[in-house]
């Protein structure tokens, strides 16, 4: 078992990594419990899948779990699913001291977290996550978000969970589709700042992808120590260095945008495209050697992730995906700042991109890519 604390003073909690730890739920979560019950909200396939381990083990603790069980898949990140979920929290008679367990990927961790932080002007929770890109990234940090029609996690907020409870075994049943995707957030560390992470993701990535536990368990603990030491240092994205996490997200979150937030991309895949993008953009201007970008397009293509718009199936040009850019939150001012590399583990972010710039080089990438 690993415990990686999120350090931010009254708002610090424990990430805990542990092989099985949703069948010992009971002792992980019975002192959340008010009444001898937990809510517990998770989508339709986290329930078939997973919801019996965590159900049996709590029971076993003489706590009774009240499921709320969602739609799957990103469309659920939306008002409608929010009004209703806030409407069941409130029918269950959800005190503002109560806990509310999001058992499930992405999707559920920023709805629900979202939803807690509204209800009764703010209600606890638990992140209980289930996918790889969960565990990973979006269980910890405490950014939640519904998506808008003007684009992705337009409407949310910065709200930490109590506890972060990861269980490696839980990916068992995940979808090899969906580990592949939440693949791409774990080579972004090393693309940001940790070129040996990357040149480990090299070596051991299909290792990792195929299962293998210590694989699994090691990437998870040294992605969540990343992640949980850029946010103690910058919360609220203030200082540019979370920003650095957002690295492939600007194209990734167009190329999403371009297809309506449908399953023919996944996020995760939108962002490994995008961090493809990023570095052949930067090695263009000059900034990354080319070489660089060689290697980081190489080994997405190599793990069966997108690695450019025909790839990601984008057919939108690179007019149409710059207008979905600015709807970026990183927008200020009329300019969005970008993130580019020096080269793997030297991600910054520039003030200095034109966007019509960028759309040309969508375009010269697509052309490129099909010669
Ligand atoms: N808040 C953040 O910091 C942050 C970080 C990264 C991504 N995100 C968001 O996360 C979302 C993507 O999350 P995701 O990739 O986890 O997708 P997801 O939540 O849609 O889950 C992927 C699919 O796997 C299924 N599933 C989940 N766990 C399973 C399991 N153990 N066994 C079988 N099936 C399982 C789900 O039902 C779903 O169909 C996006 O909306 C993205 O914007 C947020
Ligand atoms: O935690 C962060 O900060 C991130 O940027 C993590 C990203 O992987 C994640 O997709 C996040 O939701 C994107 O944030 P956004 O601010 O661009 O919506
Ligand atoms: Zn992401």
């Amino acid at each position: 078992m690993a415990i990686v604390r999120v350090a931010l003073d009254a708002r610090s909690y424990d990430i805990v990594i542990e092989q099985g730890a949703l069948d010992r739920a009971g002792s992980h979560l019975a002192g959340y419990a008010r009444k001898g019950r937990l809510v517990v909200v998770t989508d339709a396939h986290v329930a078939a899948a997973q919801l019996p381990r965590l159900d049996t083990s709590l029971r076993a603790a003489n706590v009774a779990v009240e499921p709320i069980i969602l739609p799957p898949g990103e469309q659920t990140k939306s008002w409608r699913h929010l009004e209703s979920l806030l409407d069941d929290l409130l029918a269950l008679e959800i005190e503002r001291g109560d806990h509310i367990v999001a058992l499930g990927g992405g999707v559920i961790g920023d709805l629900v977290g979202f939803a807690a932080s509204i209800l009764k002007r703010g209600c606890h929770f638990i992140q209980v996550p289930t996918t790889l890109l969960a565990q990973v990234d979006s269980s910890v940090g405490g950014k939640t978000a519904i998506n808008a029609k003007a684009g992705k996690n337009l409407i949310g907020s910065f709200y930490q969970p109590g506890l972060v409870l990861i269980d490696p075994s839980t990916l068992d049943s995940l979808p090899q589709r969906e580990t592949r995707a939440g693949y791409a957030e774990v080579l972004k560390y090393g693309l940001i700042d940790d070129p040996d992470f990357f040149a480990w993701c090299e070596r051991e990535g299909e290792r990792l992808l195929a299962g293998d536990p210590q694989a699994r368990e090691y990437a998870i603990e040294r992605s969540v120590r990343a992640k949980a030491a850029i946010v103690a240092d910058d919360e609220r994205e203030m200082s540019g260095r979370r920003a650095l996490l957002n690295l492939g997200h600007t194209f990734g979150h167009a190329l999403e945008a371009d297809t309506g937030f449908s399953d023919r991309l996944l996020h995760g895949e939108g962002v490994a495209a995008g961090m493809a993008l990023a570095f052949r953009y930067s090695a263009r201007l000059g900034l990354c050697p080319p070489a660089d970008a060689e290697r980081v397009t190489a080994h997405i293509k190599a793990v069966g992730l997108p690695q450019d718009l025909a790839s990601a199936h984008v057919r939108a040009d690179g007019a149409a995906l710059v207008a979905h850019m600015l709807h970026d939150k990183k927008m200020a001012a009329g300019t969005l700042p970008f993130l580019l590399a020096r080269g793997i583990g030297q991600t910054f972010l520039s003030k200095d991109v034109a966007l019509d710039d960028v759309a040309a080089f969508l375009e010269e990438d697509r052309a490129t890519a099909g010669a």
